[in-house]
């Protein structure tokens, strides 16, 4: 059997796009998940996303990590928003579902801007912070971030009991002005450093923007630049907030299976 995918790239986090409207993919198949997404015997992706009908929304977006677990995925579903442009299921504006819930989005020029689920609250843990934006995420403020271990302390975090047994995501955030931070991550399901994860920005800047005045925070990623906007809501939760960034089909193609 062949599969046609087409491979898109959100600030450096990758995925294989699938067009599956007619749900010919069999999402029990986590081996193929993980051959697709592998760098050398399959396609190569941080992720794959299946694009399928829904009653309710203009489409589903079902995500996929590396290792073929689930969770919410921010820059994949700006890719999808884009995919989905591409495909002629969208124009400018959507609402769409992902395994969180629903979202809205906007797609011109390439640049997508995706309402992000509202939050409820950070949760200190130490001199951490933990906060779920869809997916969990560990948050560690650092100095220096460039130089700093993000494999070694982001796996040995991931791993540590406090979040056994699924989890979580780790990203390390270095201040570079009120409204503006650099953020790495090591990623859950992919077991290593993304380029860019959307859902960890977020967190990020949540973190970050609840002892600043600003409402937008500037991101910059080892894959390039997002932005944060949020409104922060007196109960110490967050709403309206909105990933920002660029979204890419870099090529298609087919793949036998
Ligand atoms: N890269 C994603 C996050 C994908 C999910 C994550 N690895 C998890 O399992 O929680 C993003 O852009 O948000």
């Amino acid at each position: 059997m062949e599969i046609t995918f087409y491979k898109y790239q959100g600030t450096g986090n990758d995925f294989v796009m699938i067009d599956d409207r007619q749900q010919l993919f069999d999402v029990t198949d986590l081996g193929l998940v993980s051959k697709l997404c592998d760098r050398k015997f399959g396609i190569g992706a941080d992720g794959l996303i299946l694009i399928r009908n829904h009653a309710d929304y203009d489409f589903e977006m079902i995500y996929f990590n590396a290792d073929g677990s689930q969770s919410m995925c921010g820059n994949g579903a700006r890719c999808a928003v884009a995919f989905s442009a591409f495909l002629g299921i969208v124009e400018e504006k959507t609402d769409f579902l992902a395994i969180d819930g629903a979202h809205q989005a906007t797609l011109k020029d390439g640049l997508v801007q995706l309402l992000m689920g509202e939050v409820a609250g950070i949760e200190e843990k130490a001199e951490d912070f933990f906060v779920n934006t869809g997916s969990p995420h560990h948050i560690r403020l650092v100095d220096r971030v460039k130089d700093y271990p993000v494999f070694a302390e982001g796996k040995s975090i991931r791993y540590d009991d406090m979040y056994a047994p699924s989890g979580t995501n780790v990203n390390f955030v270095e201040a570079i002005s009120p409204d503006e931070i650099f953020v790495r991550t090591y990623e859950r399901g992919v077991e290593d450093e993304t380029l860019s994860c959307g859902t960890g920005v977020t967190a990020a800047a949540l973190v970050y923007g609840k002892d600043q005045p600003a409402t937008e925070i500037k991101i910059n990623t080892l894959g390039g630049k997002l932005s944060v906007k949020f409104t922060s809501k007196p109960s110490g939760g967050f709403s309206d907030i909105w990933l920002i960034g660029p979204a890419e089909q870099v090529y298609s193609g087919k793949i036998k299976v």
